[in-house]
């Protein structure tokens, strides 16, 4: 199946005071129409700069482009050209981390969702995209309804919802434009712990009963169990692997992704946390990124980039000493 989202060796640096800070080196992802794909790694990996590269929001002119390439529904969303522009808030939209600041204070929500209706709403009456004023309407009580919240939010301001609140409203908004893919990035950080499952299975109802993409960046592999189908690892600005949700938790390959998830909190287990630090941008290790805390590390290691490579169906790895189908079984 086409990718909605084709990322593919795409490289990005920014232009600093201290000298160059490679932060995204020949990345690779993808997602297909109507899946749910997790983009997780620690912080600092590079997914806030990967979700802005996608969405086109780069900060100018500190921001340069390396090779590679960003491809939305076939456009590329760095041109600049009028296809990208129009695409944003249409074919592809955001739910962003933190949900108050994401609002005016001094209009009621209901103002906001009708100002994004404006521009961004559906167009000519019949086709997918119906500009007609009661359709906006009844397309915004819709989808009120569709993330469980009562149409009297519409009349009240940001500050007197609950951040829970807030979040339903900014997921109902991504929809409302009837996108191919909704980029969120880490919607849920700012909620309690029962919120953030109530919210990530709310989003992932509406995506799929609509159809539509999400690619979700998140430092939790916890949520990404939660919502995804694939999950893509990305480790100091490197995709280092790829796999569907089941094989990628039940048998990961990568050290570093075995190391993440062992890193998860569980009851009645100390907490192993993943020695030393994801490395600076600004002299990345060379080779694969995770050489210096990998403990299969050995001398190619530090020197030459392993390809990202077929494991098992579907999955994809780049390491030089991944995990066999045989150590995952010995080691349970
Ligand atoms: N405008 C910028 N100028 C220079 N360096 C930047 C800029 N924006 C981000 N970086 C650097 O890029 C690296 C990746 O940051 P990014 O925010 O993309 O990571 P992240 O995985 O989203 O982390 P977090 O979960 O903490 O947001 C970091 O080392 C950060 O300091």
């Amino acid at each position: 199946m086409t990718a909605i989202l084709d990322i593919g060796g795409f490289s990005l640096s920014f232009r600093t005071a201290k000298g160059i800070a490679r932060v995204l080196d020949r990345v690779d992802l993808t997602v297909r129409p109507g899946e749910i794909v997790g983009l997780v790694g620690e912080s600092g990996c590079g997914k806030t700069t990967l979700v802005r590269a996608i969405l086109g929001a780069l900060p100018e002119p500190v921001a340069k482009r390396g090779g590679g390439h960003i491809l939305l529904d076939g456009v590329d969303t760095l041109s600049g050209g009028k296809a990208a522009q129009s695409m944003r808030g249409r074919d592809v939209t955001f739910v962003p981390q933190d949900p108050f600041a994401s609002f005016n204070p001094l209009f009621r929500v209901g103002t906001q969702i009708r100002d994004l209706m404006r521009w961004r709403g559906p167009g000519p009456e019949g086709s997918r995209r119906d500009h007609s004023r009661q359709t906006g309407e009844a397309a915004v009580h819709a989808m009120l309804d569709a993330v469980q919240l009562p149409a009297g939010v519409l009349v009240k301001y940001p500050h007197e919802l609950s951040g829970g609140q807030r979040q339903r409203v900014l997921i109902a908004m991504a929809l409302l434009p009837q996108p191919r893919i909704i980029i969120a990035d880490e919607p849920t950080t700012a909620l309690d712990s029962i919120l953030q499952a109530q919210i990530l299975s709310l989003l992932r109802r509406v995506a799929v009963e609509r159809g539509v993409a999400v690619l979700f960046a998140t430092h939790d592999l916890g949520a990404a169990w939660e919502i995804c189908d694939r999950v893509t690892v990305l480790y100091a600005g490197q995709t280092v692997e790829i796999g569907p949700r089941e094989p990628f938790f039940r048998a990961p390959r990568h050290p570093y992704t075995r190391m993440l998830l062992e890193s998860m909190p569980e009851p009645d287990r100390a907490l192993r946390v993943i020695p030393g630090g994801v490395p600076n941008p600004l002299a990345p290790p060379e080779g694969c990124r995770f050489n210096p805390r990998c403990p299969r590390a050995t001398a190619v290691c530090g020197e030459t980039r392993p390809p990202l490579s077929s494991a098992a169906h579907d999955h994809l790895v780049a390491c030089h000493h991944p995990w066999t189908d045989a150590e995952q079984v010995a080691r349970g």
